[in-house]
């Protein structure tokens, strides 16, 4: 398994698991306690996530838990491919509000690690893309929060200018609007 920081965000990681290809296929240990154990990195995930989107173009987020209910998420693709980004909400850090995008897909076989702390969301890249994310924390409704996808002060830049996204992400607050309560 290789850990690599992102250039953007040195909390947030790119994991590329070891995966073995035969005539057959492939596999891969796709998370592996003992492995992150090994890289330093001490997490115990107790819910999995999975979404399916049905169009490119689609956009999930950007959301987080509050505290103390924040989660750490471990994102990949099991079907097709995403743009995935995460944002600094670190009161305090030198990278408050600023973004990492990474594309992981069914082909590459990459995942992300975001930290608690940070919002994460995704753009779909091809139809039928099946998302899937294990969190060490549980859902909690009450402290579910978001921030508006296309926030000029974090300024991602998503690969699709006029998203679908969900009645709840279309009146999500800006930054500098939204309830945070992080700190590094
Ligand atoms: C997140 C979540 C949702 N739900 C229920 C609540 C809603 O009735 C339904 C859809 O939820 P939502 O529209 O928030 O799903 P997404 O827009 O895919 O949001 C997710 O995608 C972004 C990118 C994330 O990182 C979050 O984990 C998560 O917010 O599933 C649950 O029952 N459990 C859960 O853990």
């Amino acid at each position: 398994m290789h850990v690599i920081a992102t250039k953007q965000l040195r909390d947030v990681k790119i994991i590329e698991p070891a995966s073995y290809e035969d005539p057959r296929g492939f596999f891969m240990e796709s998370y592996n306690s003992r492995e992150f154990q090994a890289a330093g990195i001490s997490l115990a995930f107790i819910q999995d996530n999975q979404s399916l989107s049905k169009e490119a173009g689609i956009i999930r987020g950007l959301h987080y838990q509050l505290e103390p209910k924040a989660q750490t998420k471990l994102v990949r693709v099991l079907t097709g491919a995403i743009f995935d980004v995460a944002v600094d909400l670190r009161r305090g850090s030198s990278t408050f509000g600023h973004w990492t995008g990474v594309v992981l897909s069914e082909s590459n076989r990459r995942q992300l690690l975001i930290p608690k702390g940070f919002a994460h969301g995704f753009c779909t890249l091809v139809p039928n893309t099946q998302v899937f994310y294990k969190t060490d924390e549980y859902y909690t409704p009450e402290c579910d929060r978001g921030i508006a996808w296309d926030d000029d002060f974090i300024g991602i830049d998503w690969p699709v200018r006029n998203p679908m996204l969900s009645l709840k992400d279309r009146d999500l607050p800006k930054l500098d609007e939204a309830e945070i309560n992080f700190t590094i």
